[in-house]
């Protein structure tokens, strides 16, 4: 493994170089890869490793949407698609990859399955982390590890189709085998990661629920409709407050950040606006770092894995999601967003 330097830590991570895909491939020649639920991460891990040569096949209920899906992305019944627990009585490897709340439904049945040697794979640190609210204890004589990309289902594929990898955290529950580090990392390639990062279950699951609530998502609608708003109530109209708030940044700044670091996008803006982010950002700090602080308690006491559990348990969970995310798409913020993105040259619509 190298070991690489983080602004003055060393961290262990695994390269595309040491290990490429043909040693994934190896590995992994003589397993059968089940994928177990076709949600966002499923068929993302599972077409990638397709692609990549991987003896994979899916596990799904008959006659559901997700089913159709699995079969018009090439999964073919009888053959690299199943019912979920045919799957699992074929996979060396057990992908887990329901919903987080879903996997405690169906754990009986996966436990049953998992006969010495084979191997429990997940993409998140929850199911083990928070045992007491899942359930979810696997046997000794079986391999338990996890490969967690970091980003969307949907992105993982998209880079993996464009020839890049999406960055992974890896971790070790438990190394039956004495094969669990080999088996993880050739399956962390095969999905499609471009490196694999050293971590453990809590970690992963601690800082990934601190993310998602946070800045990755839940700050960051938090702060734009706080500015927009702001916006809106001084009399400035919705396309400039949209524009001002989510449309420069995501198409004009953050790029920029991604592409090298904070500095840079501020070193190629005015003196202006340097001086005034370089006035502000401590204040943003300050405001939010409670807010912050509040969250990851509230992840690290299981309070947020019994509210996802509590939520995505009830028969209705869907349609009250759905209602949710209706609310956030109909805000004027977001309607001023459909009608701004409309007028990005890609989406103009030619007259012919
Ligand atoms: N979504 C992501 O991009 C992402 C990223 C990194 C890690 N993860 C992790 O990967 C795992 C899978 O996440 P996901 O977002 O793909 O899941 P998801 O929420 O989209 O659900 C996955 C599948 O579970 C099925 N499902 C739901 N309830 C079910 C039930 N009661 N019985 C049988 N099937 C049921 C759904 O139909 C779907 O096919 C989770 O552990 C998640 O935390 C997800
Ligand atoms: C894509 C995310 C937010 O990183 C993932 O953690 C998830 O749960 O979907
Ligand atoms: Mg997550
Ligand atoms: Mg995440």
């Amino acid at each position: 493994m190298a070991k690489l330097n983080f602004g003055g830590t060393e961290e262990n991570v695994v390269t595309r170089e040491e290990f490429p895909l043909s040693k994934a491939q190896e590995v992994l020649k003589n397993e059968v890869v089940a994928v177990i639920g076709y949600g966002v991460q499923g068929p993302g891990q599972a077409l990638n490793q397709k692609d990549n040569g991987i003896n994979v096949i899916v596990g799904q209920r008959k006659g559901t949407k997700t089913w159709d899906k699995a079969i018009s992305d090439g999964f073919v019944p009888g053959e690299t698609l199943f019912e979920i627990e045919e799957a699992l009585e074929k996979g060396t490897v057990i992908c887990y990859l329901l919903s987080d709340a879903a996997q405690i439904a169906l754990w009986p049945t996966v436990k049953k399955h998992l006969t010495p040697g084979k191997a429990l794979y997940f993409s998140h640190g929850f199911g083990i982390t928070f045992n007491e609210q899942t359930g979810i204890v696997p046997p000794a004589d079986v391999d338990v590890f996890l490969v967690a990309p970091k980003g969307s289902g949907t992105s993982l594929r998209r880079m993996f189709l464009q020839g890049r990898g999406l960055n992974s955290s890896f971790a070790i529950f438990q190394d039956a085998t004495g094969k669990a580090w080999d088996r993880v990392i050739a399956l962390g390639i095969a999905v499609g990661s471009g490196y694999l990062f050293e971590t453990d279950f809590k970690k992963e699951v601690y800082s990934d629920l601190t993310g998602e609530r946070g800045t990755l998502m839940g700050c960051i609608q938090g702060i734009f409709a706080a500015q927009y708003d702001v916006l809106r109530s001084k009399g400035h109209t919705p396309s400039e407050a949209f524009n001002e708030t989510v449309e420069e940044l995501t198409q004009s700044l953050m790029p920029l950040v991604a592409e090298n670091g904070m500095d840079w996008m501020y070193a190629n803006c005015s003196t202006t606006a340097q001086r005034g982010a370089l006035d502000w950002w401590k204040k943003f700090r300050d405001a939010t770092k409670p807010v912050f602080e509040e969250l990851y308690e509230s992840v690290a006491t299981g309070k947020e894995s019994q509210r996802s559990i509590d939520s995505n348990s009830q028969p209705d969970y869907r349609e009250k999601l759905d209602a949710e995310l209706k609310e956030l798409r109909e805000s004027e913020l977001w309607q001023a967003g459909k009608t701004v993105r409309s007028l990005r040259p890609e989406n103009q619509v030619v007259e012919a």
